[in-house]
């Protein structure tokens, strides 16, 4: 049994958006990402799944009970789910210990627990004027945390974050995963934060679910050039080219799909294809090389430091047989 049910669910929001019949199912205890490029719909979905606004076709079920939208409930929001809007807000002057005891459902012990794992502990004698945004954001979740929600849903958690912050917060939702076993949603622009994270995500684009799958799957294998490249840069070789790489290949008017680290330099030994490095581009924990073969640009990654723009190399791709076609 689901513990979320999202059926046919559409919302017609402006003559040029709307939600279009959106259907997925979540299981207790798993973490889904919603991807999707700004204004694909994803603020939209989430606060209809929890209860914050109204769905104008379709219907959400949570524990098996219909979620009612603010036209059907004195107070907005389903129990039982926790939604971390982008813009949550703090009272201002009051001590964060006074804030959270509002919130709080638990025990003491059980309060302080939570604190520890949302790494606010050392925050709570402080007032809001005394907190980095990131901080704040702990205490926002931690709030959440205190009703012991079944479903807890984050709206773009990692988007006014730094790096450190970021690593901070992703810990944190890996442990309430493991520590609380909560059903988790998260919707980002950036699918690449979701990608370690998701058991399963899900692609919007313009209003519409675009493909339902495992981060992995969805990654190697998008349905399309819009998926694709919202998890990161990707080659599209003609058959002619993808020919050079692999001469048994037909693609029937299609275009091999192949991440850049799914081309490798060519061992000796080995006959890879022949291209001049036009570009190298340093990412930090590898190089992107840019590889010019006949008309093509093909990106390799590497975190070999060995190569110079202008030399000659040869590439061959890894995995072959395990092709995808777009
Ligand atoms: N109240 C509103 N009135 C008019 N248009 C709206 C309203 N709310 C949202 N929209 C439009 O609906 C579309 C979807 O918005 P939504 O916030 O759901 O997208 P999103 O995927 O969450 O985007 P982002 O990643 O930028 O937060 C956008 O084109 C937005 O401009």
């Amino acid at each position: 049994m689901p513990i979320l049910e999202v059926s046919e669910v559409g919302r017609n929001i402006a003559e040029s958006f709307s939600l279009k019949h959106i259907s997925f199912k979540l299981h207790s205890g798993q973490k889904l990402g919603i991807a999707g490029a700004t204004g694909s719909g994803k603020s939209t979905l989430l606060k209809i799944i929890a209860g914050l606004d109204d769905a104008d076709a379709g219907v959400v079920y949570f524990d098996s009970k219909k979620v009612k939208g603010p036209k059907y409930r004195l107070i907005p929001g389903q129990p039982g789910i926790a939604y971390l809007s982008q813009h949550y807000e703090l009272r201002n002057h009051q001590r964060m210990e006074e804030i959270l005891s509002y919130a709080n459902t638990m025990t003491e012990e059980k309060a302080m627990q939570l604190f520890d794992l949302c790494k606010i502990s050392h925050l709570l004698k402080r007032t809001t004027f005394q907190l980095s945004g990131g901080e704040k954001q702990r205490i926002a979740l931690a709030r959440l945390l205190l009703t012991a929600p079944r479903l807890l849903i984050l709206d773009e958690p990692f988007s006014n974050l730094d790096l450190i912050h970021k690593s901070i917060l992703k810990n944190i939702l890996e442990d309430i995963g493991t520590e609380l076993g909560l059903t988790c949603i998260i919707a980002s622009h950036d699918p690449l934060d979701l990608l370690s994270w998701a058991d399963k995500m899900i692609i919007l684009k313009e209003g519409s679910l675009l493909q339902e799958d495992s981060p992995m799957e969805i990654y190697f294998k998008p349905v399309d050039v819009y998926a694709g490249a919202l998890l990161g840069k990707y080659n599209l070789l003609n058959e002619a080219t993808a020919r050079l790489f692999d001469a048994s290949l037909t693609l029937n008017g299609k275009n091999l799909f192949v991440r850049p680290e799914q081309f490798a330099v060519a061992t000796k030994g080995n006959n890879g294809v022949a291209g001049i490095i036009e570009k190298i581009v340093f990412w930090g924990n590898y190089h992107e090389l840019k590889i010019r073969i006949h008309e093509n640009i093909i990106s390799l990654i590497t975190t070999s430091g060995d190569f110079e723009a202008g030399q000659k190399i040869a590439i061959q791709l890894k995995e072959e047989k395990n092709y995808w076609t777009l």
